[in-house]
């Protein structure tokens, strides 16, 4: 259960643009030594202010919102989260497994897939979708949680990743409840409409290709029923979403997909600042 939590040191703010990560970076994670400030301020922008420069908090500058004090995360206490994070040891497994791989810091944190796994079990979910699984961290943690019954549709285009993901479904005893799709998710989407499958999932998780994301959310609401989840990962997107400076494809793209989501009527949304930012949408 217990999580090595100093492999998870991570820079969590930066104090400008030109410190973020490269563009096309999907990283979940920048390396500790990446650190410019943790302070949740950006120098001479936003509402916000930090009144400590190391304080873990941030303070809302605008009258509106009383002075209300936010958490903001620092290395220690991030190191504090992952430290009540009860992580299967299976999961542990296969963290340490994708660690050295060429991707791995693409892989959801495990207070992200602890909060997946949540949300999967308030809901009582049953069938589930989820858009990106390289080597299956994270459907493995919805995986767990499912009843015998259940059934997790895994989408992933790379058979190398695939490959790890089955192993692990094979060794924790889930992979009667997983479906592997290899292939382009929006095909397995589509297929999945044309088979009838139509408000008959309960929960998706949408963690690939970020340009994608509108027609994954548009295919997906077709799929979960009324009262259904989808959650979208890396709605923040290392912070360059609020960045005015930041406008690179990508950004735009998530930038435009968020504002487009707020403004839906067909969901209730929450977006939370866990791992990159993951936007909550129930089906109305
Ligand atoms: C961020 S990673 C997923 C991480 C995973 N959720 C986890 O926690 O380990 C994104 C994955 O989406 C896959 N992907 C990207 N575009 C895709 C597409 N069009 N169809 C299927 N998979 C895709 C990539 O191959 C990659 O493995």
């Amino acid at each position: 259960m217990k999580i090595a939590s100093s492999m998870f040191r991570c820079a969590y703010v930066v104090a400008s643009h030109s410190a973020l990560p490269p563009v096309g970076a999907v990283g979940k994670f920048l390396p500790f030594s990446k650190l410019i400030a943790a302070n949740g301020s950006v120098p001479g922008r936003g509402r916000c202010c930090c009144s400590r420069s190391s304080s873990p908090y941030v303070v809302l500058e605008d009258r509106s919102y009383g002075n209300k004090q936010v958490i903001s995360i620092t290395p220690q206490l991030y190191d504090y989260i992952l430290s009540n994070v009860r992580e299967p040891e299976i999961l542990r497994q296969l963290r340490e497994e994708t660690a050295s791989m060429h991707g791995s810091q693409m892989q959801v944190s495990p207070d992200q897939a602890q909060l997946l796994a949540m949300l999967v079990q308030i809901l009582g979910a049953e069938r589930c979708i989820e858009v990106g699984v390289y080597t299956g961290y994270s459907s493995l943690a919805v995986a767990l949680v499912l009843p015998d019954s259940g059934c997790l549709v895994a989408c992933e285009r790379d058979a190398k990743s695939l490959e790890v993901a089955k192993k692990y479904y094979e060794l924790a005893g889930v992979s009667d409840k997983v479906s592997v799709r290899h292939g382009l998710a929006s095909d397995t989407l589509h297929s999945l409409i044309l088979n009838g499958e139509t408000c008959s999932y309960d929960f998706a998780f949408v963690d690939a290709e970020k340009r994608m994301n509108e027609e994954y959310f548009e295919l997906l609401l077709q799929l979960v029923r009324v009262g259904g989840v989808i959650v979208i990962d890396n709605v923040l997107w290392h912070g360059k979403v609020a960045d005015p400076m930041v406008n690179d494809l990508k950004t735009i793209s998530i930038r435009n997909f968020n504002r487009r989501l707020k403004e839906d009527d067909r969901i209730s949304t929450s977006m939370v600042p866990i791992g990159d930012g993951i936007l909550i949408c129930r089906k109305r």
